[in-house]
């Protein structure tokens, strides 16, 4: 059995694997252009960031259907929960939905054919994120929150993700505002290529309650201090680091140095199907070249769990964080 985990850094159409693709474009009529799922692999190279969410849009519009986002999340949470995952916060893209005309409703309910009998059928809670594309605009964002109102019920928080460099968090002030007085959760991805100002501008202008990556937190003593002293989570995602070229190579990960320095690490897949692993792969890999130790991979377990939004569900925390610390490791 895999030590229990929470994924809290998962973008659900990051989870459309190449065969995925190709059976719900032959569903939907939608061609693609690349011979087979094979092929589509080996486009899986990445520069950076923007080269990867070129491709990522690309793939989406084969996602049509209410069916098809149940699909695509319910075999996200097949592998999820072999991978030892309890809990998953997932994020999903409105806009790049709404874009290709696909409405809100379409994506909100169709992925919660998947979530809402994920207990039953997984055994994986789930909360869902409803992220901002942060190369749109601030009015854009604000639309997609109107657009939401009709599913408030289904939406635990949201998130503010795509082309950081140039794309400042303090963009989205207003929105957060507004997302905040609807009683909506705060999360937003900082510091993954931009710099570490970012990190403290979604803290202290859009009141983020977790740093999804901070990565860049490490070029900056004082905000690493502020980050520790302050108990905010990291969602950290080393694998993508890796294709995405934020670190060189896994060993270089400062995973290590970020738990030494007292800072509260999670570890996920952000994208795990163009990423090359899911949750677990991810544990195992750092576990591989940094060397943890299971009382490290115990701790990233358990601030899982700390660092989830679960304040409605005390009990089913408490039960986690316990699973965690009765693990034995193989
Ligand atoms: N790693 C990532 N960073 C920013 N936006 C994303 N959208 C999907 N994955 C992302
Ligand atoms: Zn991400």
């Amino acid at each position: 059995m895999p030590l229990p985990k929470a994924e809290l850094h998962l973008h659900i159409e990051g989870t459309l694997e190449p065969e995925l693709a190709f059976e719900l474009a032959a569903r939907n009529g939608v061609t693609l252009p690349y011979a087979d799922a094979d092929a589509l692999r080996t486009a899986y190279r990445f520069e950076d960031l923007q080269s990867f969410l070129d491709l990522y849009y690309e793939l989406m519009a084969v996602l049509r259907t209410e069916r098809d986002f149940g699909d695509l999340a319910d075999a996200y949470l097949a592998r999820a929960a072999a991978q030892g995952v309890r809990h998953a916060e997932i994020f999903f893209d409105p806009q790049a939905h709404m874009a290709r005309g696909v409405g809100m409703g379409t994506v909100v309910e169709g992925l919660w054919r998947a979530l809402g009998g994920s207990q039953d059928n997984h055994g994986v809670s789930t909360r869902l994120i409803m992220c901002f594309l942060r190369d749109e605009s601030a009015e854009s964002a604000m639309e997609t929150l109107e657009a939401a109102r009709p599913y408030l019920d289904r939406i635990a928080g949201i998130g503010l993700d795509s082309a950081e460099t140039g794309n400042p968090p303090g963009k989205f002030r207003e929105v957060y505002e507004a997302a905040a007085a609807l009683g909506l959760h705060r999360v937003a991805h900082a510091g993954e290529e931009g710099p570490p100002e970012y990190i403290t501008e979604a803290l202290d202008v859009l009141g983020v309650e977790r740093v999804d990556h901070g990565l860049r937190c490490m070029e900056d003593p004082a905000l690493v201090e502020r980050l520790a002293r302050e108990r905010i989570p990291l969602t950290l995602c080393p694998l993508s680091n890796v294709r995405l070229r934020a670190v060189d190579a896994l060993a270089d990960h400062p995973l290590a140095a970020m738990l030494d320095a007292g800072l509260l690490c999670t570890v996920n897949s952000d994208d795990p199907a163009y990423f090359g692993g899911y949750a677990g792969d991810n544990f195992d890999a750092v576990r591989a070249a940094l060397g943890l130790g299971e009382e490290r991979l115990r701790e990233l377990a358990r601030n899982s769990f700390a660092a989830s939004f679960l304040e409605h569900d005390e009990e089913r925390r408490a039960r986690y964080i316990a699973e965690v610390d009765a693990y034995e490791f193989p």
